[in-house]
């Protein structure tokens, strides 16, 4: 696997190292050793598939209280997505900064979405699936949101006719500032 810095703190663009040969290839999709050599989140604990109808379906701005902070990486099996992670964690250089990326089921890159940061995607195609590594468990009393189009981050999301949100994720309060810090809890 190669890892390439992106502008947001500890977020990496993820290249499978292919080994070609005359059936097709073989590459790693993750790897212990290789993660914790990057001092990445090194334990998965789920893995997650979304199948998106769609196009310009979008997903999130989702992350978990700090204590159940999760670390994840994205690939796109079909279809392809616009993949933006918000940076929430105050002591970050790039705090409340935004980044995008485009994956696609045809391009050997996967996206590591660091703990603290807020995630998100936009379905660029009809029928798009992603699967994803996640870091921690799901706890929906630990799940918060950012809008996808809160004025405060102002994401440049890919013009699209039609924006489909679901009712969560269409109701994310504005954003208050504070980043996602450790005394959270119990906020809402
Ligand atoms: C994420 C998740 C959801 N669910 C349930 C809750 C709900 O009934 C249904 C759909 O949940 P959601 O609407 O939250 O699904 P979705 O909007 O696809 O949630 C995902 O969004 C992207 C952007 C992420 O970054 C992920 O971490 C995750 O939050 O699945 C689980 O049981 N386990 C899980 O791990």
């Amino acid at each position: 696997m190669i890892f390439d810095a992106l502008p947001i703190e500890g977020a990496y663009a993820v290249r499978l190292e292919k080994r070609e040969d005359e059936r097709g290839f073989f590459a790693r999709a993750w790897c212990q050793r290789e993660f914790a050599a990057h001092g990445l989140a090194a334990t998965v604990v789920q893995t997650n598939i979304a199948g998106t109808r769609r196009k310009g379906t979008l997903r999130g701005m989702h992350y978990q209280l700090a204590s159940h902070a999760e670390a994840k990486l994205f690939r796109c099996n079909r279809g392809a997505i616009y993949d933006v992670m918000i940076d929430l964690r105050p002591d970050s250089s790039t705090f409340e900064s935004w980044y995008g990326i485009t994956l696609n089921a045809r391009e050997d890159r996967m996206v590591y979405v660091p703990e603290g940061c807020a995630h998100g995607y936009m379905a660029l195609a009809d029928d798009t699936e992603v699967m994803y590594l996640v870091s921690e468990f799901y706890n929906p009393d630990a799940e918060r949101g950012v809008r996808w189009n809160d004025p405060f981050f102002a994401v440049s999301w890919p013009a699209v006719e039609n924006v489909i949100v679901s009712d969560k994720d269409g109701s994310w309060p504005d954003y208050a500032g504070r980043g996602n810090l450790p005394d959270e809890e119990g906020d809402r």
